[in-house]
């Protein structure tokens, strides 16, 4: 059996980075840019008012000092011409700052009459102008690689970047396996059960931006299995669930062989996840799942997760990880790596009574998983621990 770190890096050696698409820029929230993106303007594109006031010269602006208004700059139409000593011109949050002034005086410190103002309170030292490129100048970057935020989407927009070069999606097929399988909403017979790791895996790759197909479930024999691998053509990454594992009806390792896979690895050092294999199919990835529910969505955080990154561009990592004390003690661990569900408390990480790897009750209550090395000593409570947020 090899450690998780040799298995997630033989599962890198086998998520090279897919290529690129245009994009518009509304389409790309969440996307992960590939090219860093250039501002094509300065913002702002002029010396702009912060504040709705007067615009005069600084050195004039004394208190009970009267001004001439000469015209109005408002946000989209500034106003022409240049202001001289003694005026001033109305202006509006986001307008121009006329030529001839330095300083605007916000409404509040003046009292109008007619065509003129007076200086009523201290207008203090503040000009209340944005420079020009206060926040970028024409040729600012971008960085790439990088996940698309909102806030990198207003950021674009405003440099006047209406396309962006983005990794392209990888497409994962997920093929659930079991005679005992029934999709939900079917009524099950009375040795099967309703089939659930491939609803948590398919939300759990689009939420990192990959495009997930649920392909029909695959019975235990070799020709059903051979059939549903034929439907994950063109895919990127193939998920198989269950059938990993000794049984006699564990036939996803061999008919995967049969069908040209070039395995990688098959087990790994880990508790839940232990019958994980991966290996090449032609052009894609494939990454055999363990059958007990949450063994397949901790392989999905721990290997699944990261390789959608790698091939995204976003470099070989593995998951983040956190550090947090723990609320209660922790016996010492085995030989695997154990990613123990836990509650995430104020106390600290708080590691649920039963780590059966079927309890799917437990993986939804549970926010973390806690990161124990092969062999960790028993733990007390308020010692810092690694753990994966989930
Ligand atoms: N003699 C041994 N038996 C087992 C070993 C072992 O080392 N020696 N390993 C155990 C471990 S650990 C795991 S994990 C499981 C994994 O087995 P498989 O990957 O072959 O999975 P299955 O046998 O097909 O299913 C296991 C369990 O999960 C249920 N299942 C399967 N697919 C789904 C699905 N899509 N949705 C919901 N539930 C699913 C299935 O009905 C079984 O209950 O093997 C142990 N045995
Ligand atoms: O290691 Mo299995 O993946 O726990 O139940």
């Amino acid at each position: 059996m090899i450690s998780v770190e040799e298995a997630l890096g033989h599962i890198f050696a086998l998520s090279k980075p897919l290529g690129t698409e245009v994009i518009s820029l509304a389409e790309a929230a969440g996307r992960v840019l590939a090219v860093p993106a250039k501002a094509r303007r300065d913002q702002p594109p002029f010396n702009a008012s912060a504040m709705d006031g007067y615009a005069l010269k600084g050195i004039e602006s004394d208190l009970h000092a009267q001004f001439k208004v000469i015209g109005e700059s408002a946000a989209g139409a500034g106003f022409q011409g240049r202001v001289g000593a003694g005026q001033c011109v109305r202006i509006f949050t986001g307008a121009p700052v006329p030529e001839g002034t330095d300083k605007v005086v916000i409404q509040e410190n003046t009292s109008r009459s007619g065509d003129t103002i007076t200086i009523t309170d201290d207008p203090g030292q503040a000009s209340h102008i944005r420079q020009q490129g206060a926040d970028f100048s024409v040729g600012a970057e971008v960085s790439a690689p990088r996940v698309l935020r909102p806030a990198d989407l207003a950021l674009l927009a405003a440099m006047n970047v209406a396309e962006v070069t983005v990794s392209t999606r990888p497409q994962v097929a997920i093929i659930a396996t079991g005679n005992e399988l029934v999709m939900p909403g079917e009524e099950p017979g009375p040795d099967q059960i309703v089939a659930s790791n491939s609803f948590g895996l398919k939300a759990m790759i689009e939420a990192e931006g990959g495009i997930a197909r649920m392909l029909p479930i695959a019975r235990d024999t070799e020709a059903s299995l051979k059939q549903v691998f034929a439907l994950a053509e063109g895919a990127d990454l193939v998920l198989t669930i269950g059938g990993a594992s000794v049984g006699d009806h564990d036939l996803v390792g061999q008919v995967a062989a049969d069908l040209g896979m070039d395995q990688s690895f098959y087990k790994v050092a880990m508790r839940p996840g232990k019958p994980l294999m991966a290996g090449r199919m032609g052009n894609a990835a494939m990454i055999g799942l363990p059958g007990n529910p949450v063994s397949a969505l901790v392989c999905g955080q721990v290997f699944v997760l990261p390789a959608l990154r790698a091939m995204m561009g976003l470099g070989q990592a593995p998951a983040p990880r956190k550090t947090a004390p723990l609320a209660s003690d922790l016996p010492a661990n085995g030989p695997r790596e154990h990613y123990m569900r836990a509650r995430l408390t104020n106390e600290g990480l708080d590691a649920f009574g039963s780590q059966d790897s079927a309890l799917l009750t437990v993986l939804s209550e549970a926010r973390a998983l806690i990161a124990r090395p092969p062999h960790d000593p028993a733990r007390n409570a308020g010692e810092l621990v690694e753990y994966l947020p989930v």
